[in-house]
């Protein structure tokens, strides 16, 4: 029987889900101009946007919020004039998971 304590479990679970660095850097490379930024020790998908003006920046983040909303897994996004920053990570594992690669790649078509 094992006498790992839940919270042990759930960083083992945790760690299990995370995409190795290898898987990064092979997913990484199937979506352009995506950056890889740590915060607090959690590596995120990070990539910057250009708009024409506000409202289109608006309009972007209407749609990915909606994307989101659909996928129940969310994105942290910064809107400003003409440009919107887009920033994927699983909050429950703490890090990258597969699905924030997919949703990273659908956020671009998003863009078009
Ligand atoms: C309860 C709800 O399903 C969870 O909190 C979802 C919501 N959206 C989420 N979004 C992201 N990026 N990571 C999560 O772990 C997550 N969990």
């Amino acid at each position: 029987m094992s006498d790992a304590q839940p919270s042990q479990v759930q960083a083992a679970a945790a760690e299990e889900s995370r995409v190795s660095d290898e898987e990064l850097t092979t997913l990484l490379e199937q979506i352009p101009d995506w950056n890889i930024r740590v915060r607090n020790g959690v590596k995120q998908l990070e990539k910057v946007y250009g708009f024409k003006d506000f409202k289109q920046a608006l309009n972007f983040v209407n749609a990915v919020g909606g994307m989101a909303e659909k996928a129940n897994h969310h994105p942290a996004l910064l809107l400003e004039w003409g440009q919107v920053t887009v920033t994927w990570w699983s909050h429950e594992i703490k890090g990258l998971h597969p699905r924030d690669f997919q949703l990273a790649s659908r956020t671009d078509e998003l863009s078009k």
